[in-house]
């Protein structure tokens, strides 16, 4: 059965252009908890005295076969940086992320692809490093043509496509099969009027198969369409995790 645990995660990155006197003074103000507005992000010092940004704090959740979870939270929460260290892009620096299962990733339209390579090279390239089923590879070809729909382009370097035509094929890509885990950020189901409708029809037929979806939105309306467990996050940390409705609420209150 796949599942995901996230044991006492702490993740950071060191600001090293903080060292500016304006820079600094407003760091400390921050530090200090005097300013922040509308941003979800925490400052700190490590132990050598260096200014890093605080992104996960002590992050414990369990993920089971059947958890549609929603990550919710203001501007700098940690949202896509957790979806980052689940997808194993980030090392957490204390505590530990244990995957089970065949995992894909809708973060970053030019995630794990070559630019220097053409679409048609990509999509191989994707399955290899996946299940490595080179026999899927000409309805893989097929099937991510016939969504993708770029043309002649297909056949060129991906460095040649705007950034639009490079959503249509990571995402393409990306949906082909269905991982048993699936990590995506909202932003991307962004694209033209069109593309959004077919990809939101293939995206409910990937859904319905994978047995764990964990994806990351400001909108509540879309949680609450998606997911059946929402986990809301403030400063790193995990503020409240629990059935969609509830945990949506509580934060509308807050
Ligand atoms: N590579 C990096 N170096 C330094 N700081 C970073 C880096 N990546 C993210 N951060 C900071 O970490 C904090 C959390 O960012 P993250 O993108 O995870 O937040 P988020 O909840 O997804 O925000 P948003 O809703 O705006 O996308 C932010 O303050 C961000 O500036």
């Amino acid at each position: 059965m796949p599942q995901i645990e996230a044991t006492d995660v702490y993740l950071e990155f060191p600001l090293y252009h903080a060292e500016s006197r304006l820079l600094k003074k407003r760091l400390a103000s921050a530090l200090q908890g005097k300013t922040g507005g509308s941003v979800g992000t925490r400052f700190a010092q490590d132990a050598r005295s260096r200014t890093v940004v605080d992104v996960l704090r002590g992050i414990d959740f369990t993920a089971k076969a059947g958890d549609r979870i929603g990550l919710i939270g203001r501007n700098g929460a940690g949202k896509t940086t957790l979806l980052r260290a689940l997808a194993g892009i980030y090392e957490p620096v204390r505590g530990e992320i244990v995957v089970r299962g065949t995992m894909g990733a809708l973060l970053d339209a030019s995630l794990g692809m070559n630019p220097e390579l053409t679409g048609r090279e990509n999509v191989r390239l994707f399955v290899q490093q996946g299940e490595g089923d080179l026999s899927a590879l000409d309805a893989a070809y097929d099937d991510v043509q016939d969504f993708a729909e770029l043309g002649h382009y297909f056949d060129l370097p991906i460095k040649t496509y705007s950034s639009g035509m490079a959503i249509r094929l990571a995402f393409a890509m990306a949906t082909t099969s269905a991982p048993q885990i699936l990590l995506m950020d909202e932003w991307f189901l962004a694209g033209d009027g069109v593309f959004l409708k077919k990809a939101e029809t293939r995206l409910k037929r990937l859904i319905d198969k994978v047995e764990i979806l964990v994806v990351s939105s400001h909108q509540p309306e879309i949680l609450a369409r998606w997911c059946n467990r929402v986990i809301w996050m403030e400063q790193g940390q995990i503020r409240a995790d629990g059935p969609c409705e509830d945990t949506l609420q509580q934060y509308k209150n807050f």
